[in-house]
């Protein structure tokens, strides 16, 4: 006979960023909430995303202040770096965090159930030999790195194995030109590893504002990462513990110790009973859900990564609040607004972009009623420096009030600068508000209220 099935008021797919603070405010309000979670707490972010690559940032930042120390007069000798001893340190760490994440469960009366779910019916999933079943269903299941269809693909890593390197490599290769390509390249080049990246295109970051990418790829060449352009792996061969790596345009290149795959994510739904539950999804696997993450079935909601729109943790964690809050806190016509939300990729320098690029601009408001500010400086931190890092600050705006709808820049700091003005942007700030506020002096944010 099949089990009884236990019952939640609410039960939720998936211990990650969403996950885990939808099901938290669920239970602000007093309902039983039950959260299924077959590995660590804490999902993508915590363990093989935003935290551990922050941490790894940080060290490569210190690196790179480390190569203006004698400008600033200090007799200084760099001596190495010990990736297994920061390795350990930053595990240490990520290990914390899955115990924080794990009592903080505990204390807001959430029931953890470990192992993977999978739904029988629209009603009822299944973690091992035991049944659940709830009210409302929510699905955060994350998605995981895609992996190419090249011959020998298998011999390379993906993000997931970037964390797990024991030693650093002397010579890797970084296939895309996304977010994760350029951070992880970022991060081994300064810290000394040989590095190239393989991009399909001219550009990396195609999707974000022109200047971004090219600003960013020209520091990169200049701080040593070689690219290669218009071009793709086309079979991996290992030999030893080195690998050969063969492009389509023909060129081999030998001695690589890390090949590492960043092409892109896909949905984490393979196993997960989707056609049982009723839930449909699109052709790239993701989960449709409407504006309130509604999706095709009654009852079941998802969000997150898993729905393939804007994969942030703190997107994931806004809709997750939201809809607990919709669900069980009476804001029945509360929903997340996905317009304007701050990015950031930590390159070296960092970038920071919000809203329209000034193409997009164009196409909506017309190109008439359009006009973009930039501003390229040398940030007065590298006035005393041999090596120089530009920094460039553009904002799009649109209409007779110049509405500022898109900020994008590259440079030291902007990762931090972003979030306030994001808040401007998001009020529907204009270009004479942002110049109403009286400059900070010397920062580089200045330069944002008081472009020409
Ligand atoms: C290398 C990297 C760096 C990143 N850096 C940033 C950053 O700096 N800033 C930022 O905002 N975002 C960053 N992201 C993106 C961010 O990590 C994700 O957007 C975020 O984690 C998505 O949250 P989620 O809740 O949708 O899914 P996840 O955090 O992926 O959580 C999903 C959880 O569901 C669990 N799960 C899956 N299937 C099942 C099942 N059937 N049963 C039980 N459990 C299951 C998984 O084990 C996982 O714990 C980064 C991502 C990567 C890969
Ligand atoms: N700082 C942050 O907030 C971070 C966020 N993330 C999130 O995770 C998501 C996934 O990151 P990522 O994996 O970098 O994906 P992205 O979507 O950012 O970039 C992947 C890029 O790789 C290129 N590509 C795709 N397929 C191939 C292929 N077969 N061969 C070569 N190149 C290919 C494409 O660019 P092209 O068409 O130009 O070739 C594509 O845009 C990001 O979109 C982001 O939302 C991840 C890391 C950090
Ligand atoms: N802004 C700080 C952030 C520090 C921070 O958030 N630290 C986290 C580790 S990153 S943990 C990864 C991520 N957290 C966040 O994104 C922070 C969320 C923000 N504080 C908020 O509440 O909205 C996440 O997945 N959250 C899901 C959730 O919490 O529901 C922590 O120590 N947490 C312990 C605790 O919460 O007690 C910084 O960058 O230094």
């Amino acid at each position: 006979m099949a089990p009884v099935p236990k019952k939640f008021d609410y039960l939720v797919l998936g211990g990650g960023s969403g996950g885990i603070a939808s099901a938290r405010r669920a239970a602000e309000y007093g309902v039983k909430v039950g959260l299924i979670e077959e590995a660590r707490l804490g999902g993508t972010c915590v363990n093989v995303g935003c935290v551990p690559k922050k941490v790894s940032w940080y060290a490569a930042w210190q690196r790179e202040l480390m190569h203006n120390f004698k400008d600033y007069g200090f007799d200084f000798e760099y001596k190495g770096f010990n990736w297994p001893s920061f390795k350990a340190k930053r595990d240490a760490y990520i290990e914390r965090l899955n115990g924080i994440y794990e009592r903080n469960l505990e204390s807001s009366k959430v029931e953890l159930i470990k192992g993977r779910g999978r739904f029988v019916d629209p009603k009822t999933i299944q973690v091992g030999e035991e049944m659940y079943t709830a009210d409302h269903i929510t699905i955060a299941v994350g998605g995981r790195p895609r992996i190419p269809e090249v011959l020998g693909a298998e011999f390379g890593i993906d993000s997931d194995g970037f964390f797990e390197l024991k030693e650093l490599p002397k010579k890797a290769l970084i296939v895309g030109s996304g977010y994760i390509a350029v951070e992880i390249a970022g991060v081994f080049n300064a810290l000394g590893v040989d590095t190239t990246v393989v991009i399909r295109k001219a550009a990396i970051l195609r999707s974000f504002e022109h200047f971004l990418g090219s600003h960013l790829m020209h520091q990169m060449k200049a701080d040593g990462v070689k690219f290669e352009t218009r071009d793709s792996v086309s079979r991996v061969d290992q030999d030893g513990s080195l690998l050969t790596v063969t492009t389509q345009t023909g060129k081999i290149i030998p001695d690589v110790d890390c090949l590492l795959w960043a092409v892109g994510r896909d949905p984490h739904v393979g196993g997960l009973g989707l056609e049982a539950a009723k839930v449909e999804q699109d052709e790239n696997g993701h989960i449709i859900v409407d504006e309130f993450q509604n999706t095709s079935s009654k009852s079941i909601y998802a969000l997150g990564d898993v729905c393939g729109k804007a994969l942030l943790t703190p997107v994931a964690i806004a809709a997750g609040r939201r809809l607990a809050m919709r669900l069980f806190n009476k804001q029945k016509d509360l929903k997340l607004d996905y317009d304007n939300i701050p990015t950031v990729i930590f390159s070296h320098p960092p970038i920071g972009s919000i809203g329209l690029t000034e193409y997009e601009a164009r196409d909506k408001f017309g190109a008439e009623n359009v006009r973009s500010y930039e501003s390229t400086f040398n940030p007065m931190y590298y006035a005393l420096c041999e090596r120089k890092v530009k920094t460039t600050m553009k904002l799009v705006c649109a209409g007779a009030d110049e509405k500022v709808v898109g900020l994008h820049m590259i440079g030291d700091s902007v990762d931090e600068i972003l979030q306030g003005f994001g808040v401007a942007i998001k009020m529907g700030a204009t270009k004479s508000q942002f110049d109403s506020c009286v400059a900070i002096h010397p920062t580089s944010a200045e330069e944002l209220v008081t472009m020409r």
